[in-house]
Order: structure tokens, then C-alpha cells, then sequence
């Protein structure tokens, strides 16, 4: 940049609480396609300049870009975009760009539309999209009437500015605005309408996660997020009258040795998942070494992978998990063991598979001295 380029400082407003997109962090931070919405956000700025992010006071140490500069947010958006303009003064900024961060779909071309009607002179440009569906007027569930639609825009983010007269506007401001178009339009800036994009959508209700997920990941190239991980265990017999072997009690004149209940290939499954997610191994999350998890449920640890996935933005796909013994008989039990680990992972059966095989009585398996059990597991993103 020279010293003639004009400084673009981009204002990311987080500071909302998310109300009405639910779950239990802010939307901006929830898992979306593999990464936070925020990181969605973020990279689609990445190298136009410094960036901003005002955040709401509980989240000033969330973890983002060390070069970003954070600033606390106020109690509307009004104000979290005054702080954000403060700091991009600071900045040196001749423009800014302010986006809503819940806004993860935003275009290359959405920006650089707004960015070029700056540079040719504009005070303000944002992007809106013309209204093409008929409009109506509504008295409880009745039809009351239409409204002409000519010259109606859905508005977008980013709105762009010329910084002096944007800080000027939202000094003057008083009470609460929509956008910062609603504010500049009051202190009599003219603002230009650019084009704006179906994908850019703005994250606000539950449903809109799986919207912006699908926009994401159908993006031409966007490689889709898939992780694959494998388990693998052994578990010696020792006295007994039967195993537990995918959920599954099965009769056998023989016990499994193990901590918890060693059920080996519940055991597989789990380090399968947690292997994809490159989250370590059952041991990591549950030490044998603790007396609590003497003799626990397998299910305990299957649920708890199942439950890190989904923290981590990732739905199982599909499980594949393969005993290995010459007794006792799996496959009159295979299906139940599908079944019960469908209730656990909240899959499908018919995305579950258990199959068996016999070492042809070579190795410890072959001598009937344990089971062991492997097991892939695919995770994508949601
Ligand atoms: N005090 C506020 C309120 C909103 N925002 C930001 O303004 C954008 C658009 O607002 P909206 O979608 O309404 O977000 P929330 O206020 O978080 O949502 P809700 O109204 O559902 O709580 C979001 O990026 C939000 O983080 C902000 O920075 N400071
Ligand atoms: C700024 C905005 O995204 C432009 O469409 C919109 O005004 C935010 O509205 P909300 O009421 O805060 O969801």
C-alpha cells in the first residue's frame, strides 16, 4: 500500500448475544461447517486490510487472529459500531467496511462492489438485493392488502463508509437503528445501493446454521470437510459366563478382563471418533487409573465422542466396526449390536455395521485367549 491508498479498515460486529438463533453459546461462535461462524467470517476479509471485531465483555478473550484488534461492543448494535469506528479512526481508516459477523457467507463480489463505489466517490454504499416476491399486508392470519415492491431492497452487509462522515452520523444519533444506512440516511448521507447476494445471508433463527453450512460447503472450490479416524482394542478373557460386545450381553462360558466393562468394540468405535476428531483415545478423556470408571458402561464413553463431535461441528456418518474371535458366535447377536449402538450415537441402523471374523485360530484370538475389535468411523462436517 502507498501512502495514496486509501485505508480500509474493516468493523466485524460480534457483540450480540444471538437470542434468536438459540444453542448455548452466541451464534457467532457455534460451530458452522467445520469452524466457528466468526471464522467463516473473518476469512472472508482476510487480507483487506486491518480488522476490527467489537465483541460483547464476555467474550473480549475468545480465541481469533492475533492481528485483529478487539474492542468491547455497547448494548446496541448502534453503539458497538461507534466503538468499532473509534478504533478504526485510531487505525488511520479513510473507509470502513461494518458487517455483521453473523454474515459467514458473504461474497468476494458482494465486497468488492461496495469497496469499488467508495473508490469512485461515494460517501456510502451497501448491498441490497431488489424484492421480487408480492408484498402483503397482513390483520392476524387475513390478507389486508399489497404494497408496491418498486424500488424495495432487502439491505446486506458490508455497509461501507467514508469514515469522517460515518463517526459524524452515529455522533449525532440518537436511539436505535436497524443498519448503519438507517443512520447515515438521517444525517443526510447519500448511500448507494450495490449488489448484494442470495448466499449472503445473515445467521438469526436455528434454521439459518444449515443454510449457511450448505452454501459453505457447496462452494465451488470448498473441499467438503470429511474426517475419517480408526479404533482399535483387545480385551484377555478371564472367568465368566458371558462378554459385552457392542452393548450387547452375549452368553459365553467365558468373562472379558477390562477397568470399565470391557466392551471391546464399543471401545473401538469411541477411539475411532475420537481419532477423527485427532482428540486422543478413551484413555485421554477417562484414565483407567480413576476408581469412578471401574466396571462404567462402554456407553458412557460413546456418548461423550458422539457428544465432542458435535461440539467440534461434525455429525457421525457412518460406523463400520469389525470383532474379531472364534467364539462366541457374533453374528445372531449383530443386529441388536446395531441397534444399541444406533440408540447411543443417534444414527441410523442402517449407517451402523458389525461384522465378525475368525483368525483361523492363528494368534491370541485364534487360541481364544481375548477379542480384539477395529472400527472406522466418518465424520463430516455439518
Ligand atoms: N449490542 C449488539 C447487538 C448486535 N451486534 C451485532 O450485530 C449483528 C446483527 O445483529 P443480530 O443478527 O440481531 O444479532 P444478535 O443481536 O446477536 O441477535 P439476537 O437479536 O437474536 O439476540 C450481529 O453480528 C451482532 O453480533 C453487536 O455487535 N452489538
Ligand atoms: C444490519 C442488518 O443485517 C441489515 O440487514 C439488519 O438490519 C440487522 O437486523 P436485526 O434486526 O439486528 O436482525
Amino acid at each position: 500500500m502507498t501512502e495514496d491508498t486509501p485505508k480500509f479498515v474493516t468493523i466485524l460486529v460480534a457483540a450480540g448475544r444471538g437470542l434468536r438463533a438459540g444453542g448455548d453459546l452466541p451464534k457467532q461462535w457455534q460451530p458452522l461447517a467445520g469452524r466457528r461462524v466468526a471464522d467463516w467470517t473473518l476469512a472472508a476479509f482476510a487480507g483487506a486490510g486491518p480488522v476490527v471485531v467489537v465483541l460483547h465483555a464476555d467474550d473480549m478473550g475468545m480465541d481469533l487472529p492475533a492481528d485483529v484488534h478487539r474492542v468491547p461492543g455497547g448494548a446496541t448494535r448502534s453503539l458497538s459500531v461507534k466503538a468499532g469506528i473509534t478504533r478504526a479512526w485510531a487505525l488511520g481508516a479513510d473507509y470502513v467496511l461494518i458487517h455483521d459477523i453473523a454474515r459467514p457467507c458473504v461474497t468476494p463480489e458482494v465486497i468488492a462492489g461496495v469497496r469499488g463505489a467508495l473508490l469512485a466517490g461515494a460517501t456510502g454504499a451497501a448491498p441490497g438485493l431488489t424484492v421480487t416476491d408480492a408484498l402483503w399486508t397482513s390483520e392476524g392470519d387475513r390478507i389486508a392488502g399489497t404494497r408496491d415492491r418498486t424500488g424495495l431492497h432487502r439491505a446486506q452487509t458490508p455497509q461501507g463508509f467514508e469514515i469522517g462522515p460515518i463517526a459524524a452520523a452515529h455522533d449525532g444519533f440518537e436511539g436505535e437503528a436497524a443498519d448503519d444506512v438507517e443512520v447515515a440516511l438521517s444525517a443526510g448521507l447519500e448511500v448507494v445501493v450495490t449488489p448484494g447476494a442470495d448466499e449472503n445471508i445473515k445467521i438469526t433463527h436455528p434454521q439459518d446454521f444449515s443454510r449457511a453450512a450448505a452454501i459453505l460447503t457447496g462452494r465451488k472450490g470448498t473441499a467438503m470437510d470429511v474426517r475419517l479416524g480408526n479404533g482399535y482394542d483387545v480385551h484377555a478373557f478371564c472367568e465368566g459366563d458371558g462378554v459385552t460386545l457392542c452393548g450387547v450381553t452375549v452368553p459365553h462360558d467365558r468373562g472379558l478382563l477390562g477397568h470399565s466393562d470391557a466392551d471391546v468394540g464399543m471401545h473401538a468405535v469411541t477411539d475411532a471418533i475420537y481419532g477423527a476428531l485427532a482428540a486422543g483415545d478413551i484413555g485421554r478423556h477417562f484414565p483407567p487409573s480413576d476408581p469412578q470408571w471401574k466396571g462404567a458402561d462402554s456407553r458412557i464413553f460413546l456418548k461423550h465422542a458422539v457428544k465432542l463431535a458435535a461440539e467440534r461441528g461434525y455429525a457421525v456418518s457412518n460406523i463400520d466396526c469389525t470383532l474379531v474371535c472364534e467364539k462366541p458366535k457374533v453374528g445372531p447377536h449383530a443386529a441388536a449390536m446395531q441397534a444399541r449402538l444406533a440408540e447411543i450415537t443417534g444414527l441410523g441402523a442402517d449407517r451402523i455395521s458389525v461384522k465378525a471374523t475368525t483368525s483361523e485360530r492363528l494368534g491370541f484370538t485364534g487360541r481364544e485367549e481375548g477379542i480384539a475389535a477395529m472400527a472406522t468411523a466418518c465424520l463430516v462436517a455439518r
